[in-house]
């Protein structure tokens, strides 16, 4: 695996899952060997509370040395080609990727979409300029259309709450008073595509995510309909993909209450964090065992774990 953006970085993703749930499993001193005297930078151009901490850990549990460099402590960066840089960007990603490079084994990087401009976000220019400039592995800590590291943890989640049965997902659009990415959503439904798993999305008329994501997924405009019988029900805001980035829609009728969940077969709540309580969720959902939002953070690390040890391969260098 040379980077780790997207499930199609990775070649066998069923073994990837498993080795982060055998990594949970070892004992610290095992990790320890597994990423030692290599470094791993973490460059953060938006917020995070649990990528940042959860990949921190996780490089230390596998014996690594972590930097986390935050936009706005360091020089504005241009990610435009050939343009004259007579404004405020100081550095072009060319030379700041090529230098991180110098001092990382592994570069992790966290950019949010602008949500105005829906082909310049879908290229994930950015990510990809860290890419084509970085001599060393790229892990995408959420870009502007994926965010692999939650959705690889979900899938372990999953994974340890599985009933007997083949599952039956729904991944359900929930109201949000501001516009946010589609990342998560889109991440989430590649990852669940090879998993052994019935997913149906659930979101209202005009919601519909990128057809390239979207494309041979069950749709349901009915969300009573969609949660009927399900057993994990994965809740997540995203703005408007076709009205690129506008919040259609913010009325309580799509939060998850405990009304909606009776329909379910004794069904998980699931979110990736952070959530707008009784925005998105009804207090009653979240706080009741079945929820498994902390299970999920909990696997953020042994997610990471996993990812970086594929990425830390000789084969890479
Ligand atoms: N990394 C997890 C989610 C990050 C982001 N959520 C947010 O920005 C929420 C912000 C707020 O609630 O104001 C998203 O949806 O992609
Ligand atoms: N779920 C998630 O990625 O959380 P942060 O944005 O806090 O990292």
């Amino acid at each position: 695996m040379k980077h780790f953006t997207s499930v199609h970085d990775v070649d066998d993703p069923q073994a990837l899952m498993e080795r982060a749930l055998a990594l949970k499993k070892l004992p610290p001193e095992a990790l320890l060997e597994i990423g030692r005297h290599k470094t791993l930078v973490l460059l953060f151009l938006n917020p995070s509370l649990r990528t940042r901490l959860s990949t921190q850990k996780a490089g230390f549990s596998l014996g690594m040395q972590v930097m986390v460099h935050n936009a706005g402590q360091g020089w504005q960066l241009e990610f435009e080609e050939g343009n004259i840089m007579n404004g405020d960007k100081a550095e072009h990603v060319k030379e700041a990727a090529a230098v991180i490079s110098q001092y990382a084994d592994i570069i992790g990087v966290r950019t949010f979409p602008g949500l105005k401009d829906r082909a310049a976000d879908y290229q994930d220019a950015i990510l990809k300029q860290f890419m084509r400039y970085a001599t060393v592995p790229v892990v995408s800590l959420e870009s502007a259309i994926r965010h692999p590291l939650q959705s690889l943890a979900d899938w372990l989640t999953i994974t340890e709450h599985r009933p007997a049965h083949r599952p039956k997902v729904v991944l359900s659009w929930a109201p949000h008073p501001r516009p946010l990415p589609q990342a998560v959503a889109n991440s989430f439904i590649e990852w669940m595509k090879v998993a052994d798993v019935d997913l149906t999305v659930a979101h209202p008329e005009g919601y519909e995510l990128a057809p390239e994501f979207h494309e041979g997924t069950a749709v349901e405009h009915d969300q009573r309909k969609a949660l009927d019988g399900a057993d994990f029900v994965y809740v997540k805001n995203w703005s408007s993909y076709h009205d690129y980035g506008q919040v259609k829609i913010n009325s309580p009728e799509w939060m998850i209450t405990p009304e909606k969940m009776s329909l379910t077969r004794e069904g998980r709540f699931m979110h990736c964090l952070p959530v707008r309580r009784n925005v998105v969720i009804a207090d009653a959902v979240i706080d009741h065992p079945r929820s498994l939002h902390l299970q999920q953070s909990h696997n953020r690390t042994w997610a990471a774990a996993a990812a970086i040890e594929a990425l830390l391969q000789p084969q890479n260098h």
